[in-house]
């Protein structure tokens, strides 16, 4: 029988030439992610047990972005650990200070994910590292201690779902609406421990931008962890970025890999698509709700935050004024300097929009863009959970930034097809 790319992956990290979903293994972790919520209770962990080394400090990334800049004295505490034990342990890719951004864009965009590797991080979207052809996922804070002190976990191989993307996309149609069709159809629980394996025609067309979007979502389905193959746009992402430039490993599923089930979405078909509150599965074509009034408009997050993300805003916002209080949140330093540079920055202020440094903010209710009790808004976020960013009477409608934009400029959910 042959292996899917996730058991190959996992076979690498154990030592073995071959392992299927089920076995349980003592994987070597190549990357782990660390930021500002998670992080400060595995130090202390770790101190408690008087564990004083960290495994590789080149191995771990780490950049606070829930609260940041720090909104209150208890953030302000998480950030002063991270930073103190940063110091003390030597950590090399601690990205503070004005470098400091969501962590899901900021690794990518700084090199740190390789294909072929085990990436973990405390954090459930970590899955989004998925993308580039590697075994990516999030781990609660007992499990990151355990991972800076060793740099091994332990793992149970997941079994895979295999969804084969299909067509192409048409106008006004994005990654983003793939995924929320795909959650739509199997549910929050629908992928439960699983790898969410995709592949298919309508793959080629994506950036890797766009295919993170993807693999970030697979957390809303259950997933263990989302992974999509290496092919050229990933190489070429990868020679532009790579900060470790050693060969990697490329893994492809063999013909003959189980999957737990194979699932067929033909994305020509797609409408751009809304996920109405209070799940990412409770999905809608925006013929069905369109219309429907707008508090708020948010663009950003690790899910669609990223340079495309912003321009595909802008293009619809250009010229025109928005209708609701709009934040546009650009995930990373980098990101947030594009945006000045190509003139993104000009358009979203012209428009009236708020513009604001990189941070998770609100996105889980942290700062910056709070609801109100009976207040709805339409989000580029994964998350539209009770009270996910506001007052638990409030509402959050998931959609691309395409649709984000124009609900934003008529102050209600519309179809951004009537902008293009
Ligand atoms: C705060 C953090 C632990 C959490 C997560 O793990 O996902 C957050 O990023 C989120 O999106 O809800
Ligand atoms: S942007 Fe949102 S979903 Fe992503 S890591 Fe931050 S809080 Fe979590």
């Amino acid at each position: 029988m042959g292996m899917t790319i996730t058991e190959k992956i996992f076979a690498k990290a154990a030592g073995k030439e071959s392992v299927k979903a089920g076995d349980i293994v003592n994987a070597k972790i190549d990357v782990i992610m660390c930021h500002d919520v998670t992080t400060p209770p595995a130090i202390s962990m770790l101190k408690e047990k008087g564990i004083d080394t960290v495994f590789d400090p080149d191995k771990i990334v780490v950049t606070p972005d829930h609260f940041q800049p720090a909104k209150d004295i208890k953030s302000a505490e998480l950030h002063k650990r991270l930073d103190t034990w940063c110091k003390e342990k030597g950590i090399t890719n601690y990205y503070k200070l004005g470098k400091a951004g969501v962590c899901h864009a900021l690794l990518p965009e700084q090199g740190h994910i390789r294909p072929g590797e085990v990436i973990v991080g405390g954090d459930s979207h970590t899955c989004t590292y998925g993308a580039f052809g590697a075994f990516s996922s999030g781990i609660g804070s007992t499990d990151l201690a355990a991972a800076i002190a060793t740099g091994e976990l332990w793992f149970k191989v997941p079994a895979s779902l295999k969804f084969i993307l299909n067509g192409k996309l048409s106008e006004g149609v994005y990654s983003k609406d793939v995924i929320l069709e795909v959650i739509r159809q199997i549910g929050t629980d629908g992928a439960l421990y699983m790898a969410m394996e995709f592949v298919g025609d309508a793959l080629k067309d994506m950036t890797m931008e766009a295919r993170m979007t993807i693999t970030n979502m697979a957390i809303e389905a259950g997933g263990k962890s989302g992974i999509i193959g290496v092919d050229e746009v990933t190489k070429k992402y990868l020679t532009e970025t790579l900060k470790d430039t050693s060969e990697y490993d490329v893994f492809e599923s063999d013909g003959d890999a189980e999957y737990v089930k194979t699932i067929k979405i033909d994305c020509g078909a797609l409408e751009p698509m809304v996920a109405k509150p209070h799940l990412p599965s409770n999905g809608a074509p925006i013929s069905e709700c369109a219309g429907l009034e707008m508090d708020q408009a948010y663009i950003g997050s690790c899910t669609n935050g990223r340079i495309e993300d912003l321009r595909i805003a802008a293009e619809i916002l250009k010229g025109k004024e928005v209708a609701i209080r709009t934040i546009v949140v650009p995930a990373t330093p980098e990101i947030w300097k594009q945006c000045i540079d190509e003139g993104l920055a000009e358009i979203f202020y012209d428009a009236g929009c708020v513009v604001s440094a990189p941070t998770c903010g609100a996105c889980l209710g942290g700062f910056m863009g709070i609801l109100a009790e009976g207040e709805r808004c339409v989000s580029t976020t994964n998350r539209n959970f009770v009270g996910r960013m506001g007052h638990p009477k409030s509402e959050v409608y998931l959609a691309s930034p395409a649709t984000a934009a124009a609900s934003a400029i008529e102050g209600k959910l519309t179809d951004p097809r009537k902008y293009m």
